[in-house]
């Protein structure tokens, strides 16, 4: 099954910049395991935001709810799920 998730991510101003890139790259290494693992096929950068947005290819809504709560970053994030279907005009 896979998902065309939207990732917002909104710091606190407040946050120590060590305790910030601690996160970022613990997020980093979580993020690289799954893409490794097929799970995180994609993802992409929003040009000029800090956001992406990102394929996820998981067997279930529960997997990816997993997924997403994991995140380091779930705590400083909006996130929008759209789940995919296969397009009639898709050639593969
Ligand atoms: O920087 C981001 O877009 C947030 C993020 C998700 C996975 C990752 O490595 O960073």
């Amino acid at each position: 099954m896979k998902y065309l998730v939207h990732m917002d991510i909104d710091l606190p101003t407040d946050m120590p910049a060590e305790e910030a890139a601690e996160i970022k790259a613990t997020e980093k290494a979580y993020s690289q395991q799954l893409q490794r693992a097929g799970k995180w096929p994609e993802i992409w950068r929003v040009v000029g935001e800090y956001a992406n947005y990102s394929v996820f290819d998981v067997d279930s809504h529960d997997e990816l709810h997993d997924i997403l709560q994991n995140l380091p970053l779930f705590p400083y994030m909006d996130i929008t799920v759209v789940p995919l279907a296969k397009h009639p005009s898709d050639v593969k």
